[in-house]
């Protein structure tokens, strides 16, 4: 497995490859897991070349949050990526990928999250910015066939989408399913952030989602409704050990991230997503309505 950790050897790793072969690439932060795995494995399935970067994007982040103290685990994530197939892993330093001067920042996409007040988008204001645009610079440099992005984040896959389109990108956006913990706590590598009393309480950001599919199953249809039922549910994860607060619950429609207000349209047209902070863990997860 090739490591590669300037822009300057991407460009030059990527020009090496046969003009005929497909390459897939699984953009992360690091500290894999087997969310992070299972993109590697539909990777290397799909793709002669299967790529991967380890980046912890500053952009990202806002002052305040997590960035400092994001876990960074590379010789385990390079096991990982060898073992699940990679042929060549990116890590590039913040100096490639923002050179001094830098200044171009991507907004694409963030129509809808920004509009939407319980969003990823208002709950953290820059960071779609901050995801379009490493994602744009990645694959343009990369120029995967297929990029690899995973439905735990279901806004930003909605933004990943946006700026593939817009911007006019030749590939293809693959979406892998939620991995997930035996109690359904989606699989992140935030949740190392939790204590054992908060971990023993998290799988109820799972169960409440359920509670809203539940609910639509039996055919309510007010979007209102269904997110009272979740948020409801979430506010049992509150126990004596464990410190939560719920975000936000939105319901809105998977491409353009805009709250549904009034009658929710099935087929897969909308996704419950939530955000919870249960002690230090900023936990994320969805459902999509069948
Ligand atoms: N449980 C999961 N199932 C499927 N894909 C996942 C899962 N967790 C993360 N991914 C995907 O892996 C890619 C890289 O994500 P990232 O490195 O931010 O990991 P993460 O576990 O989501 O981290 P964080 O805790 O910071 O949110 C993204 O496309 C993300 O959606
Ligand atoms: C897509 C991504 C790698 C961009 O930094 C990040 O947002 C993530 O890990 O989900
Ligand atoms: N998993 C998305 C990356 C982030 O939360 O910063």
């Amino acid at each position: 497995m090739k490591i590669i950790r300037s822009h300057a050897e991407l460009l030059v790793y990527r020009a090496s490859l046969p003009a005929t072969s497909t390459v897939g690439f699984v953009p992360t932060m690091g500290g894999l897991h087997a969310g992070h795995t299972s993109l590697l494995t539909l990777s290397r399935r799909d793709n002669d070349i299967s790529l991967a970067s380890i980046f912890v994007n500053p952009a990202q982040f806002a002052p305040g949050e997590d960035f400092a103290s994001y876990p960074r685990t590379e010789d385990a994530d390079l096991s990982l990526c060898a073992s699940h197939g990679a042929d060549a892993v990116y890590l590039p330093r913040a100096e490639d990928v923002y050179p001094a001067g830098y200044e171009t920042y991507v907004e694409a996409g963030c129509g809808g999250a920004a509009r939407n007040a319980r969003s990823e988008g208002a709950s953290r204001p820059t960071f779609f910015r901050g995801v379009a645009t490493v994602v744009l610079k990645l694959a343009v440099a990369a120029r995967p066939h297929r990029l690899y992005v995973g439905q735990k984040d279901a806004q930003q896959c909605a933004v990943v989408r946006a700026v593939v389109r817009d911007v006019g990108l030749p590939l293809e956006v693959v979406v892998g399913e939620t991995v997930r913990e035996g109690d359904g706590l989606a699989m992140s590598t935030r949740n190392q952030y939790l204590t054992g009393a908060e971990r023993s309480v998290a799988g109820g950001v799972w169960a409440a989602l359920r509670e809203g599919t539940a609910v639509w199953a039996k055919g309510e249809r007010d979007a209102e409704s269904v997110r009272g039922v979740v948020r409801e549910k979430l506010a049992d994860m509150r126990g004596k050990d464990a410190n939560v607060e719920v975000l936000y619950v939105s319901l809105c429609d998977r491409e353009s991230m805009r709250e549904v207000e009034g009658t929710v349209e099935g087929g897969g047209k909308c996704v419950v997503c939530v955000a919870v902070m249960v002690g230090k863990a900023r936990l994320i997860d969805n459902v999509v309505l069948e």
